[in-house]
């Protein structure tokens, strides 16, 4: 973003305390003074630790452009400050106005899993023919949003978004900032429950990015899923103008869905019923991947991509890592880290494609807690360590306190043999090196907050110690 400070001032709705300043440039935005650039504005934010008023003046002097100001605020520095009412919400207002004046069409992208692999498909597809921006990492609440569109060049033709939530009333605001000139809503699972309190819920927040959608915009949506026309029709009536729809999914009653596909070497070949024998592939597994990339290719056709473009684009997307991401330990080891985050139904897509892995001496299963599930979580664990011993696995692995219930529930199926309850990461990285072999695979499965990563690194640098390790 360019612009003078007095731009920014009136593009935020704030007020410039010395119009000296005014005609100074300003080409981006820093919410932090330890990597504000020449020439930035600074954004002054609360946190847990600090409040970023406290680095105004030194940002100042390290050649900060100007910097916002809380109304109100004691001990405002001298020199080129735009106050305003509320710092977070004149970033967000600021983000808008820039959008806005970019031109820029919008594809928004929410649900409870899948939104960063969609992002990539969609970013992937459109930038065969378009200059397209996007979310970076999980860059996906009310700051991350506006930081992104922020960071977004001003001659982009797209900018793809992910809106994420974990209460009502959060993707409404999303969308208000960045109104979808089309919106995808991946699936309705279980993460967030702790707030939502049910997947009605869940439906009805994620639901909010189609009230939110341009009039005449395109939503697309799950349509496996059905709390999301449940949903939809409560919603009847308030929907923009002319909002349309479609569905994709495994379902032969969705407006497109996977008319054939298989895992192949590392990734996922099928075929779609809106794109005929076309054969696509995609460098990541899953059969869920499939269904990601069928929302994508609903996008990028809406945006006038025709089938070539979306082979290509597929085939070659780069991935955000820690999405079932395939690794070879130093011992040969094959690993599938999917260590990013975790919930039941994201956990079952993992568990599935372990199970559908051939080729290897044992698959086995390494099973961290999954987060933020509310009052039924220790349900949840046991349910999932039922369905990874009816998966054909031979070993489990569970980390974690609400993880005992998913070892109790693998055992049920498996016995005490091949499952294995840990509350100490270094023990069980020890008992697994110990226990693998190089011809095994191994998934990695947790929620963020469980920082399993630190597993998967293990196994990958280290070398097996056991007998048949090879050590
Ligand atoms: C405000 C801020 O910057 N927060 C980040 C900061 O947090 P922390 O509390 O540690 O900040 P401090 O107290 O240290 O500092 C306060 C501010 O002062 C600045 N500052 C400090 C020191 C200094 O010398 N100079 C300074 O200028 C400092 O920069 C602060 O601004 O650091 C944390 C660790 O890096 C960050 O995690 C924290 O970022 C917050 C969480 C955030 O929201 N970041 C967004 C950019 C973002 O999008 N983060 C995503 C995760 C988003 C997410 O969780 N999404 C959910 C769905 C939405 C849920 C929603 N309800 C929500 O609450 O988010 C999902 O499930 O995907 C990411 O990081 O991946
Ligand atoms: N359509 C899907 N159905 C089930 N699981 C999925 C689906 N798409 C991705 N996943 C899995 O969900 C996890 C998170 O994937 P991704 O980061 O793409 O989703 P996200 O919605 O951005 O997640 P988060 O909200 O945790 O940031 C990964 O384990 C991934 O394999
Ligand atoms: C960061 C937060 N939105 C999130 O993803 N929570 C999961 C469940 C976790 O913290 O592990």
């Amino acid at each position: 973003m360019e612009r003078t400070l007095g731009q920014v001032a009136d593009m935020c709705g704030g007020r410039l305390l010395d119009s000296a300043f005014a005609g100074r440039k300003v080409v981006g935005v820093s919410i932090d003074s330890r990597k504000i650039g020449e020439g930035c504005l600074f954004v002054p934010l609360g946190g847990s630790k600090a409040d970023g008023h406290s680095y105004v003046a030194g940002s100042l002097q390290e050649g900060a452009a100007g910097s916002l100001w809380q109304r109100g605020r004691e001990g405002a520095p001298g020199g080129a400050l735009i106050e305003v009412d509320d710092v977070l919400e004149a970033l967000q207002k600021l983000a808008s106005a820039y959008l806005l004046a970019s031109g820029a069409k919008v594809v928004g992208i929410t649900g409870s899993n899948g939104k960063t692999t969609t992002k990539d498909m969609v970013f992937a597809l459109l930038a065969t023919s378009m200059r397209v921006h996007k979310t970076q990492g999980n860059f996906n609440n009310h700051l991350g949003l506006p930081l992104t569109l922020l960071a977004m060049p001003e001659e982009t033709d797209v900018v793809v978004l992910e809106m994420g939530m974990s209460d009502l009333g959060e993707i409404a605001l999303l969308a208000k900032i960045a109104p979808p000139d089309l919106a995808i809503v991946t699936n309705i699972g279980e993460s967030h429950l702790l707030n939502l309190g049910s997947r009605e819920n869940i439906a009805r927040a994620k639901l909010e990015i189609a009230s939110g959608t341009k009039p005449g915009g395109l939503l697309v949506y799950n349509g496996d899923e059905p709390l999301l026309p449940l949903v939809l029709k409560e919603l009847e009536g308030t929907l923009p103008e002319g909002l349309r729809t479609f569905t994709f999914g495994l379902g032969e009653d969705n407006d497109d869905y996977p008319t054939g596909m298989m895992q192949r070497g590392g990734g996922m070949t099928f075929t779609a019923r809106s794109e005929g024998d076309i054969c696509f592939s995609l460098p990541i597994l899953g059969s869920h991947n499939v269904t990601n990339a069928l929302a994508a290719m609903a996008a990028a056709r809406a945006f006038g991509v025709d089938a070539p473009a979306m082979k290509e684009g597929l085939a070659g997307m780069q991935l955000t890592g820690m999405r079932i991401e395939r690794l070879t330990g130093v011992s040969g080891l094959t690993l599938l880290n999917d260590a990013y985050n975790s919930s039941p139904t994201s956990a079952r897509a993992a568990i599935d494609v372990l199970a559908g892995l051939e080729g290897y001496a044992s698959k086995v299963l390494v099973l961290g807690d999954m987060l933020e599930l509310g009052e039924n979580e220790r349900e949840f664990h046991r349910e999932i360590g039922r369905y990874a011993g009816r998966a054909g696995l031979d070993a489990v692995y569970a980390f974690g306190p609400l993880s005992a219930d998913s070892a109790e529930g693998a055992r049920e199926i498996l016995g005490m043999q091949a499952v294995h309850a840990f509350t100490d990461k270094a023990e069980m990285i020890g008992h697994l090196l110990a226990n693998l072999k190089p011809e095994d695979a191994v998934l990695v499965k947790a929620s963020r907050g469980m920082k399993l990563e630190e597993v998967v690194y293990a196994l990958r640098d280290e070398p097996l110690t056991g007998e048949a390790g090879g050590a």
